[in-house]
């Protein structure tokens, strides 16, 4: 029953990623019950970090804990190799990747792809499955011919595509906060994005689950969805800087453009409309 939050990259006014508040963000993720850090991920916007911001990126979040999962994707094989490389040297949980996205290329190029990385690297290698962004679906069964992959991360709406690489016998997880109530409940945990702002409730849903109270844990999941939900018409990832300081009530920085920042009167009106789902008991 693992929660793993995806960690939004704290940049400053000039772009740059500061160090000191992603130090802060991970201890107290870790302090709100999460147990895993995902780096380089879409909340992270990854695809969007150069080569030595996902190193920077892995080296922050490891100076306060090694319960990290390293993305490592990129179009760029070399760069790919060069990632992994850099994490045999480091103590991680795994690294992952999602497949080659844009290009439309035949599966057994993807298969090459995480072949390529698996051969690479001394950590076990995690599929980042996400067919939404990547226009890609890397299934249980290109998933079997890769025969490497020792744990995935599937977004995707439907459940039951992502309970089937249960049948590879690895680690398993859904990536969308609605279906987080299911993967706490069936797979190996939950990837959530809204983790950065709202950890607590999801440490309270598991606690329900434990508990057996799935009433609680379903009136609670609908809450999730409804804060979750507020942020789309704002931009998920821009929202979430806003909803740290909020909810969490430290700086995380700013976002970096093509994320861009809110303005003030609608970061105004989204924290209000947040603060708002967030005072209503369950
Ligand atoms: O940020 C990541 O790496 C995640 O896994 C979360 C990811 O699944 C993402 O937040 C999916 O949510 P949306 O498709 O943006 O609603």
């Amino acid at each position: 029953m693992e929660i793993i939050v995806p960690i939004l990259t704290p940049f400053n006014e000039k772009g740059e990623i500061d160090g000191e508040k992603v130090k802060t963000h991970v201890e107290n993720l870790l302090r709100k019950g999460v147990d895993i850090i995902f780096v380089n991920g879409t909340t992270g916007v990854g695809p969007a970090l150069s080569k030595d911001e996902k190193r920077k990126m892995l080296d922050y979040v490891l100076d306060v804990t090694n319960k990290v999962i390293f993305q490592v994707g990129s179009l760029n094989m070399k760069e790919v190799l060069e990632l992994v490389n850099y994490a045999n040297e480091k103590d991680l949980i795994a690294v992952a990747s999602y497949p080659p996205f844009y290009f439309s290329i035949p599966k057994d190029f993807i298969v090459k792809y995480f072949k390529e990385i698996c051969k690479a690297s001394k950590h076990p290698v995690y599929l980042y499955n996400y067919p939404g962004a990547t226009g890609k679906d890397v299934d249980v069964n290109l998933a079997k011919e890769i025969d490497c992959i020792k744990g995935v991360k599937d977004t995707n709406p439907d459940f039951a595509h992502t309970i089937r690489y249960k049948e590879l016998g690895i680690k398993t997880y859904n990536g969308l906060e609605n279906l987080a109530i299911a993967s706490l409940s069936i797979l190996d945990g939950t990837v959530v994005g809204a983790g950065n702002y709202m950890p607590e409730l999801f440490s309270q849903l598991r606690e329900y689950i434990k508990a057996g109270d799935m009433r609680k844990a379903l009136d609670l999941q609908l809450k999730i969805d409804e804060i979750d939900g507020t942020t789309i018409p704002y931009g998920k990832i821009s929202s979430m800087y806003y909803l740290v300081k909020e909810l969490q009530g430290y700086d995380v920085g700013v976002p970096r453009p093509p994320m861009y920042p809110l303005e003030e009167n609608k970061a105004k009106e989204l924290v209000e409309k947040v603060r708002k789902i967030w005072n209503k008991s369950e």
